[in-house]
């Protein structure tokens, strides 16, 4: 069974895939000095308490955070006898093309979206994924990364404003009762919430428009549900879209070594 493993720079998630379904998905927060040993306790403790008797023979991994990629792959190596494919790295191909100015190193988990956004829904997509950042993905016509949209993300942004500024409060995101605030956390939600729903909806547009075609939206991060109420601003949610682009990436690469 395959152990795919997405470490974002808040929350690393680890999922089993037992070739046709996820048969479990774990969630820890991303720390780089969390070692092979350490992820393993903590791993097949999970696994004892929700009795899944899964044999791992392979692991992928997708890391926004350079750092912890040596502890994952100690981790495969020590307990689980096995090289992982890392995203990004020359011996992890991808099946579609990267085209983007020379030098760039392209998010690995942007890669895995476009990836898993191309095999799901086809080409001409614009894939948003509420992470630490909020970025947008666009896959061409036959499914190439052909660049994007980097924006602070949702919490990141109410954070900024908690450090920044003496009188305002540490605040989780909701939908405000209405746009105009009564009290410090209504203006501060409002703030981030509406012009949230506005960033979204004007980049979008503007990337259709600079693209002059019809673009399918695709979201994905657990906030998305939460613009998604407000407003239709997707065509799709996918909850475990970068889960998905792991498992292709994987077989990809499986089928190309036979
Ligand atoms: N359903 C949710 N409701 C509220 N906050 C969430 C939800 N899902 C994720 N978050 C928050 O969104 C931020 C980004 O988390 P995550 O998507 O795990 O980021 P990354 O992939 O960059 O590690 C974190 O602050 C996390 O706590
Ligand atoms: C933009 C990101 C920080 C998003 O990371 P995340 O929110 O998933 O933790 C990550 O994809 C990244 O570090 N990208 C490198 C630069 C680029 O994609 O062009
Ligand atoms: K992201």
């Amino acid at each position: 069974m395959l152990l795919a493993i997405d470490c974002g720079n808040t929350n690393t998630v680890f999922s089993i895939w037992d070739g046709s379904e996820f048969i479990a998905t774990w969630r820890t927060a991303t720390e780089w000095q969390r070692t092979a040993d350490q992820y393993y306790v903590w791993l097949s403790t999970l696994m004892k308490l929700q009795k899944i008797e899964a044999e791992i023979t392979d692991v992928i991994v997708s890391s926004t955070v350079p750092r912890v990629v040596f502890n994952l792959r100690v981790l495969a190596d020590r307990y689980f006898n096995t090289r992982p494919y890392v995203v990004g790295k020359p011996d992890c191909q991808l099946p579609v093309d990267v085209r983007v100015d020379e030098g760039t190193a392209v998010g690995p988990d942007r890669l895995v979206n476009t990836v898993a956004g191309y095999d799901i829904y086809g080409g001409d997509l614009i894939i948003v994924d509420f992470g630490t950042a909020t970025t947008f993905d666009v896959a061409d016509a036959d499914g190439a990364y052909v660049g994007g949209v980097i924006a602070p993300g949702v919490n990141l942004s109410l954070e900024a404003l908690h450090n920044a500024a003496a009188a305002l409060p540490h605040v989780d995101i909701s939908k405000p009762q209405s746009v105009v605030g009564t009290n410090t956390v209504a203006c501060m939600q409002s703030g981030v919430f509406w012009g949230y729903i506005g960033l979204v909806r004007e980049i979008c547009a503007r990337i259709k428009a600079e693209r002059d075609r019809e673009m399918r939206v695709i979201a994905t991060g657990g906030l998305a549900p939460l613009f998604q109420q407000a407003e239709a601003l997707f065509d799709a949610y996918q909850d475990d879209l970068t889960m998905h682009g792991l498992t292709v990436i994987h077989k990809y690469n499986k089928d190309l070594a036979e």
